[in-house]
């Protein structure tokens, strides 16, 4: 675990000395948008056009973050329009690598060895954490987005011309409510599990826990009276949600100390989340492998050992029960 300075790989854990223990994800610093028409978006400098064949994605199964940009990709049928390179599940000194074998794919595009000589490649000088997802540009050579938020967006809309434009995650008349639901799952759940795991004062860790746990509950009674977290239909907020629930019992609960109820716990929730493990292609987008030896095997100083555990069994194909609740045509 590392990062870059001024072009320069250091290898360093988070620091969260100056935060009273808190851990503070660091803003993404590649935000460029893929369009239709090639245009900058607004505000923004570089215009990259929307082409079968010219973006790749960076990305690792384990990072729920990742996880996002493969599920946009395979529910838009874009899997002939963006191709992928998948990265190591272990993330040791040199970060995020290109060691192949075990589902890994190598850099698909110049073979090299580490994610970082792929940011140094758009730029030289990068200073900052080198994250995964990231959307490349093979024309231009440099990163378009390392922001997942962003590049669904962009996966949504900018490539309809060749993928499915009848799914539209992201509809005009629920983007209020999708923003909101987000803003809410953003900050207590996804980034909320890492704040409490990655926490290194018993204070910070509590207030992350609590905060976690409020908002499942909150979510936990929305998904009692409708089907989907923007209504009756899915839409982003859900995909969001789901790459958080789908490694929550696994890595959570145990690895980052989430332990005062399981998904499974949760009547709603659990069902919710094999429905939406269930639909047509999203099952072979969830690498349970990957994700477990990831968390246990990278974060020494949360498991020195190493040792993955064996359990718990989950099993989201199971039957789930949302049946009950209204779903839009
Ligand atoms: N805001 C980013 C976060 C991405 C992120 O933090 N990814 C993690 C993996 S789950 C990562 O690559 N971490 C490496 C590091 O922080 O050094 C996004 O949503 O794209």
């Amino acid at each position: 675990m590392g990062l870059l300075v001024d072009g320069v790989w250091r290898d360093q854990w988070y620091d969260t000395s100056k935060t009273g223990g808190r851990f503070e994800r660091s803003k993404s610093q590649f935000r460029d948008f893929v369009t239709k028409d090639g245009q900058p978006a607004e505000g923004r400098e570089r215009g990259f056009k929307a082409e079968p064949g010219r973006y790749h994605l960076y990305i690792s199964y384990a990072c729920p973050w990742a996880h996002r940009t493969l599920i946009f990709r395979k529910l838009k049928k874009l899997e002939d329009v963006i191709s992928f390179s998948v990265v190591h599940h272990f993330m040791g000194e040199n970060g995020w690598t290109f060691k192949t074998g075990d589902g890994a794919t190598g850099d698909q595009l110049y073979g090299l060895d580490f994610l970082h000589q792929i940011y140094t490649k758009a730029d030289p000088h990068y200073s900052g954490r080198v994250t995964v997802p990231v959307l490349w540009d093979r024309k231009t050579e440099t990163i378009v987005s390392n922001e997942s938020a962003e590049i669904i967006r962009m996966l949504n809309s900018a490539f309809d011309e060749w993928g499915d434009a009848s799914v539209d995650l992201y509809p005009a008349p629920l983007r209020a409510e999708i923003d909101a639901v987000n803003e809410l799952v953003y900050e207590n759940i996804n980034n909320g599990v890492y704040r409490a795991g990655f926490a290194t004062t018993q204070e910070a860790y509590e207030e992350a826990f609590g905060q976690l746990f409020a908002a499942l509950d909150t979510v936990e009674e929305r998904l009692s009276r409708q089907r989907y977290l923007a209504g009756e239909r899915l839409t982003e907020a859900d995909w969001r949600l789901f790459t958080t629930l789908a490694r929550f019992d696994p890595v959570y609960v145990g690895h980052f100390k989430c332990n005062l109820r399981r998904i499974s716990d949760y009547p709603n929730l659990s069902n919710y989340l094999r429905e939406l493990y269930q639909v047509p292609g999203v099952a072979e987008t969830v690498n349970m492998r990957h994700i477990k030896a990831h968390y246990y095997g990278s974060h020494a100083s949360i498991n020195p050992t190493r040792i993955v555990p064996v359990g718990p069994e989950v099993d989201y194909s199971a039957p789930h029960d949302r049946g009950r609740l209204a779903k839009a045509a």
